[in-house]
């Protein structure tokens, strides 16, 4: 088994979005909030039968140009210290400029394998021999690929390149994390937490959340580019109306701390940006409800 943590750099725009959507898939995929990365988030997960490659956001790199040669003067290559494959990505269409010899000269392979992937081959006009030559003289890349992420033309190579130069080693992730129903669960967890934590007495057992909507929606950016939200209905059910004013608390305070509480933490392990719609109802009774406490606790 091969497994790897890799991060996909490259300026603004360049594809890498849409590269981590058609490698790994829309869905939504949950990471357990576990101490395998310290400085990045994990973007996408491609795992099959010859392992698992983890893609990873490296702060920083992706942001504006402007806040990139911020960082990029303040240095924090440490953001790759835990990264074993680079995947570096440019666009053909646009001329490569000062950013892109930067970070060309800071990625310049030392520890690390570097893969270069020429994006946006299905555009006319991509000057691929230039860039190729570009790249071989001032990277001197591991592999050198082209591919189009949006319609998935040499996708796959990437893939089987990946796993070639990825080590020797177990999943980092077990696949159970990213099952359909797992997001939903790991969703509900969240906002109970919060919302217990922030009531006493009585009031926090009588709590359980009901996710009655989760779905992936796709947003436009006022850029005109697709990116994708996801949007969560959910209910803090109580026993009493006296626990429900509790919890919605006065002129709405406490709902909507308890709301926007739940919102980030949800986005730390999510890889969208998360609406949540939150509201209070009762439920009389409900733990002695038995159909609903089986369903709760099956
Ligand atoms: N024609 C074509 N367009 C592409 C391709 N890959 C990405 N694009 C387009 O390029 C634009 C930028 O793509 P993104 O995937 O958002 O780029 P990004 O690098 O994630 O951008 P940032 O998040 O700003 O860093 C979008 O309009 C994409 O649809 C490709 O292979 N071919």
């Amino acid at each position: 088994m091969k497994a790897a943590f890799a991060a996909i750099i490259g300026r603004p725009s360049v594809g890498k979005s849409t590269l981590l959507n058609t490698l790994c898939g829309n869905k939504v995929s949950i990471v357990a909030p576990s101490p395998q990365t310290t400085r990045n988030t994990i973007r996408g997960i491609h795992s099959d039968e010859r392992g698992q490659i983890v893609f990873l956001d490296t702060p920083g790199f992706h942001d504006s140009e402007k806040k990139m040669n911020r960082y990029l003067k303040e240095n924090a290559l440490s953001a790759l210290q835990e990264i074993d494959l680079v995947v570096y990505m440019i666009d053909p269409t646009r001329p490569a400029g000062v950013e892109e010899k930067t970070l060309m000269a800071l990625l310049a392979p030392r520890n690390r394998t570097t893969i270069a992937v020429i994006n946006k081959s299905d555009l006319p006009g991509a000057r691929i021999e230039q860039i190729s030559e570009l790249l071989r003289s001032e990277l001197d890349p591991a592999e050198l690929l082209v591919l189009s992420a949006r319609t998935g033309e040499g996708t796959e190579k990437l893939l089987e390149v990946l796993y070639s130069h990825a080590p020797e080693g177990e999943p980092f992730y077990p696949p159970e994390y990213y099952t359909d129903q797992e997001p939903g669960f790991r969703a509900s967890e969240i906002i109970r937490e919060w919302a217990v934590n922030r009531v006493s007495q009585e009031v926090p057992h009588a709590i359980y959340v009901e996710i009655a909507d989760m779905e992936e929606r796709e947003v436009q950016t006022s850029a005109g580019e697709t990116r994708y939200k996801l949007w969560i209905r959910a209910f803090l059910v109580v026993e009493r109306e006296s626990q429900k004013g509790i919890l919605v608390g006065k002129k709405g305070k406490l709902i909507s701390e308890i709301r926007k509480g739940a919102r980030k933490d949800l986005e730390k392990i999510f890889p969208h940006r998360v609406e949540l719609d939150l509201r209070v109802k009762v439920n009389p009774k409900w733990r002695n409800k038995d159909p609903l406490l089986k369903r709760l606790l099956s």
